[in-house]
């Protein structure tokens, strides 16, 4: 069965996401709670949003010395969230890192959240990575060995642009995990991303998962964009 839209729940305060979550009271969702809401709230906002019966994806992107992000993920662990993230960037050894503190923090009886590598961000076109990050490539084959790195350091997957997941899911297993943000419904305004995708292509072009914020978000009826990406994302 297809992964259900990862809907990115990126508001100031737990009373605006309390508000939105209204909507969606009838279903059980999957939601990535990142930097802004998880800094303002803090770990019980999770324990709020699992109670309500949603999957969570605590979108932290660790990226710092391989010491201190096993450190951190030690403490990740404990929240019981689904699925967490740290920079490709970082390196090998700070993936390792990661994985190994995950694995010592999990509770027993409970499962290991799956842990992802961000790649290029879909904020990032390839005239960006080039000139800011002086990679003299085209920005394809970056993500690709970055995905190819954090396959090698036994990571459950990838955040990377649609645009790259299907060559991706060739190069590496079917069951590598290609999550892709950047999605927008016709129509919407693409704001700082770069590399965007409609739901239904994402699906053609071999993701696993979609991560949706400002198209359901921000629409003028948050359920009828999540119920209409959600068909998108499902067709074929
Ligand atoms: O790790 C992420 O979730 C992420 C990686 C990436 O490359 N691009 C990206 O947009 N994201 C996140 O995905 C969400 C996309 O939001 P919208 O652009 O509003 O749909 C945001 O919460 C971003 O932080």
């Amino acid at each position: 069965m297809r992964a259900k839209p990862i809907v990115a729940l990126d508001f100031s305060s737990k009373n605006e996401m309390v508000q939105f979550l209204q909507s969606f009271e009838e279903e059980s969702l999957y939601v990535k709670v990142g930097m802004e809401l998880f800094y303002k709230e803090g770990p019980s906002l999770l324990s709020y949003v699992k109670d309500c019966g949603h999957e969570i994806f605590l979108d932290l992107k660790l990226h710092d010395i391989p010491n201190t992000v096993y450190s951190a993920m030690k403490v990740l662990a404990q929240f019981e969230v689904d699925m967490v993230n740290v920079h490709a960037a970082g390196g090998l050894e700070m993936m390792r890192a990661a994985i190994k503190g995950l694995e010592e923090g999990t509770l027993a009886g409970q499962k290991r959240p799956k842990i992802i590598a961000v790649t290029q961000l879909t904020s990032t076109s390839e005239e960006q990575m080039q000139e800011e990050q002086l990679i003299d490539k085209p920005l394809k084959d970056s993500v690709l060995h970055y995905a190819a790195l954090a396959q090698q350091a036994g990571l459950d997957g990838v955040v990377c642009s649609a645009l790259e997941a299907r060559e991706i899911r060739n190069r590496l297993n079917e069951s590598f995990l290609r999550v892709t943000p950047g999605i927008r419904l016709a129509g919407d305004v693409a704001d700082d991303q770069k590399r965007i995708v409609g739901p239904r292509e994402a699906n053609e072009l071999g993701s696993t998962h979609i991560v949706v914020g400002r198209s359901i978000t921000k629409a003028q009826n948050p359920y009828a964009s999540y119920k209409q990406v959600n068909l998108e994302w499902e067709m074929n």
